[in-house]
């Protein structure tokens, strides 16, 4: 079996006959409220630098009309509008409760002139052919169901030239940080879900998902095959996330 055909069976609740999109949509519903608030806990408020990190690479390229695939609660969305101050921002996102709270998010900014959150699938993106300057994913490409589907739908709306940026998690693999990662991620990370967010399952399936989703060159490889150009992979923080740069 494939990497790719293992982290596509890593679902949250084993035991469902639901589809992997089904379930993901309900682990995210369900821990939407809590959902910020364990991003920046579990770690140490670093994410907020590797989000920056990632965005800062399309300030060159200056994109007016932009989206954010698996927007989530809209985090990535909004530090885009800061960072490069494009004309627009769409994020789509499967789960309306991460939705939800992203659009409250939003108001309270004042920002809903400039992003616009809405429900939409990854593997069917409900926008023309070379639509976008910019597509930018945190966090979302290893929750796919089929992640090459994902992959060429955002090809197919991104305008020729125009950027892609994926940050994504990946495994650390230097002594003694991989050991202390695996062992944060497997004993510490399900118990902090459980308490804060209620769910085991989602704080679980977060390390064995993230062990099984391809990185590195495996994912460079993957974009390069879809079609993508020019793709490179940037490691942050001892590998813990990595960046994944691409063209059209
Ligand atoms: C870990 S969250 C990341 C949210 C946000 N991008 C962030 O950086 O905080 C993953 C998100 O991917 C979304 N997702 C998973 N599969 C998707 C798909 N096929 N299409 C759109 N969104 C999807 C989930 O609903 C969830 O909100």
């Amino acid at each position: 079996m494939s990497e790719k055909e293992t982290v596509q069976k890593i679902v949250p609740f084993k035991a469902s006959n639901l589809s992997k999109k089904e379930q993901i949509a309900h682990m995210f519903n369900d821990i939407a409220p809590r959902y910020d608030f364990l991003n920046r806990f579990m770690s140490l408020r670093i994410d907020v630098l590797w989000r920056k990190s990632a965005l800062k690479r399309l300030k060159r390229d200056q994109p007016k009309k932009m989206l954010d695939v698996a927007t989530g609660t809209g985090d990535f969305a909004i530090m885009a509008n800061k960072i490069l101050n494009p004309d627009s921002i769409i994020g789509i996102d499967i789960s309306t409760g991460m939705l939800e709270v992203g659009k409250q998010k939003i108001e309270k900014l004042g920002l809903t002139n400039k992003i616009t959150l809405q429900q939409g699938d990854s593997e069917t993106i409900s926008f023309p052919d070379q639509t976008f300057d910019a597509i930018t994913v945190a966090y979302g490409v290893r929750n796919f169901e089929h992640l090459e589907k994902g992959l060429g739908e955002m090809l197919r709306v991104l305008k020729p030239g125009g950027k892609l940026v994926i940050l994504e998690f990946s495994n650390p693999t230097a002594f003694p940080i991989k050991q202390l990662y695996n062992f944060y991620f497997r004993y510490i990370t399900p118990h902090i879900g459980k308490m804060v967010a209620k769910s085991q399952e989602a704080y679980t399936y977060l390390p064995d998902s993230v062990r099984a989703f391809p990185q590195g060159k495996e994912m460079c490889d993957i974009l390069t095959n879809t079609g993508f150009q020019a793709v490179t992979c940037k490691t942050l923080t001892f590998g813990i996330s990595s960046v994944y740069f691409a063209t059209r």
